[in-house]
């Protein structure tokens, strides 16, 4: 009588322990998610209620890429990620600027061929980006996260991250290895692992201590956030100016004027190329490089005009629908530079019609250096080159796709050829 009594206690405890299990499970069986398509709704995110934002939800993806959430985009928002911080690697964004300028400015972007170039790094930073904002539906449903395994994105997943975790490893042994042996190290000569690495060995003025795993996940967040959304913002500008080759002639005519003989194309002469940033302006409202912004987490309950938000909820901002929402823009799908000319609008103040870098305090921290360089190279690029596409195309042809992930990606399918090399 007791073992049967015993039995039916024991029975009744797990039963109860099992339904308050799949009570807590079912809190997290979806996760609600709302999107902002309008630069009234921006606003309130970004403004009105930018604290309560400006967190970045974490998922499976995203805490395998940023080595627990140690970068700087996803980071939750305090004592990581709050302005102080960002201004600590100040000296590293200064160490960037002269080493990316450098290597844009020696770099050849196009092969003699015409077809583009890409290194095998690239291809596997563009599969990375890919699968950063590629959809695993554990991210919005987590009770099915299981079902990443049978699709095979876990795999591809794991087999990305460790190809990425090795060449940083490699990089910054190689890096180490260098300061440590080379005598008199040049600090002009650092690149941007050099700076980090100076950093992490003498951290206590950044009040907290930089591990590798934090170094590995900003190189991450730099080869994501800096190279994969210039190098889209040249080849999309490069491709409107094919489509409209009176234009480029414009612009080529503009600069060849302006720079002469000199032979290149400086950071100084920038000032006189303002055109430049009207194809720039128009080239980033047309094709939203990143195109939902990154997602932000509501972390308390609130309402948002008339609706109220639960914690948890996942918001995306889409910039790329708000940049081409004909209330704000006349023709919004055609190239026309002249609507930024006298345009009070720009992309780094509060215009919330055009926020492609974000407009909160989450803004791209890399805004200025990430045009500077993209501005640098396309002067460049039309300085030393014409450039016209094959006799047999027309520029319907163009292919306008994309890939799809976290960054809009063109992807290389068109074929031109540099007419010859002018200086
Ligand atoms: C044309 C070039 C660029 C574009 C279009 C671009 C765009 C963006 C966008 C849309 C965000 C997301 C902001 C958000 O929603 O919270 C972002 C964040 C970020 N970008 Fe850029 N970016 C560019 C260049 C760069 C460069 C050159 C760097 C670094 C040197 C950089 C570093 C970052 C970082 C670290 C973040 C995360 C900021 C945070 O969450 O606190 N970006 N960028």
């Amino acid at each position: 009588m007791i073992i049967v009594l015993l039995s039916i206690v024991t029975l009744l405890v797990v039963m109860v322990f099992n339904f308050k299990l799949r009570l807590r499970r079912r809190r997290k069986v979806k996760i609600p998610t709302i999107i902002a398509s309008s630069p009234e709704v921006a606003f309130e995110i970004m403004k009105t209620h930018d604290l309560a934002f400006c967190s970045k939800p974490t998922n499976v993806v995203l805490m395998k890429f940023f080595y627990n959430g140690l970068d700087i985009s996803f980071s939750k928002y305090g004592e990581h990620s709050n302005m102080k911080r960002v201004a600590s690697f100040r000296s590293v964004r200064e160490g960037e600027v002269h080493v990316f300028i450098q290597s844009i400015r020696c770099s050849c972007m196009f092969s003699d061929d015409g077809q583009c170039n890409r290194t095998k790094l690239h291809d596997l930073v563009i599969e990375t980006v890919e699968l950063m904002g590629g959809f695993s539906i554990g991210d919005f449903f987590p009770s099915l996260g299981w079902l990443s395994v049978i699709t095979g994105f876990k795999g591809k997943l794991e087999m990305n991250f460790k190809r990425m975790d090795e060449f940083f490893e490699r990089e910054i042994e190689e890096h180490y290895l260098s300061l440590m042996t080379v005598q008199g190290h040049d600090d002009q000569e650092d690149d941007f692992l050099d700076v980090l690495l100076k950093l992490q060995k003498d951290s206590t003025n950044l009040g907290f201590s930089l591990t590798r795993d934090h170094i590995k996940a900003i190189l991450m967040d730099i080869s994501l956030a800096r190279t994969d959304t210039s190098v889209a913002t040249i080849e999309y500008a490069m491709k409107e100016l094919m489509r409209y080759s009176l234009i480029m002639k414009k612009r080529q005519d503009v600069v060849r004027g302006v720079i002469r003989n000199k032979g290149k194309v400086e950071e100084c002469d920038l000032q006189q190329l303002q055109y430049l940033k009207l194809v720039i302006n128009e080239t980033l409202r047309l094709h939203c490089i990143v195109p939902l912004l990154l997602p932000r987490e509501r972390t308390k309950e609130c309402n948002v005009l008339g609706y109220d938000i639960s914690k948890n909820t996942m918001v995306l901002v889409n910039a790329w629908a708000i940049a081409r929402d004909p209330k704000f823009w006349e023709n919004p799908k055609v190239l026309m530079l002249e609507r930024f000319q006298g345009s009070a609008i720009n992309y780094k103040d509060q215009h919330f019609e055009f926020i492609l870098f974000c407009a909160d305090r989450r803004i791209c921290p890399g805004m200025q250096l990430g045009v500077i360089a993209v501005e640098i190279a396309l002067a460049n690029i039309l300085y030393h080159f014409n450039w016209e596409l094959l006799i047999e195309m027309c520029y319907k042809e163009i292919d306008m796709a994309n890939t799809f992930g976290l960054v809009l990606i063109k992807i290389c399918h068109y074929s031109f050829k540099q007419d010859r090399q002018i200086f």
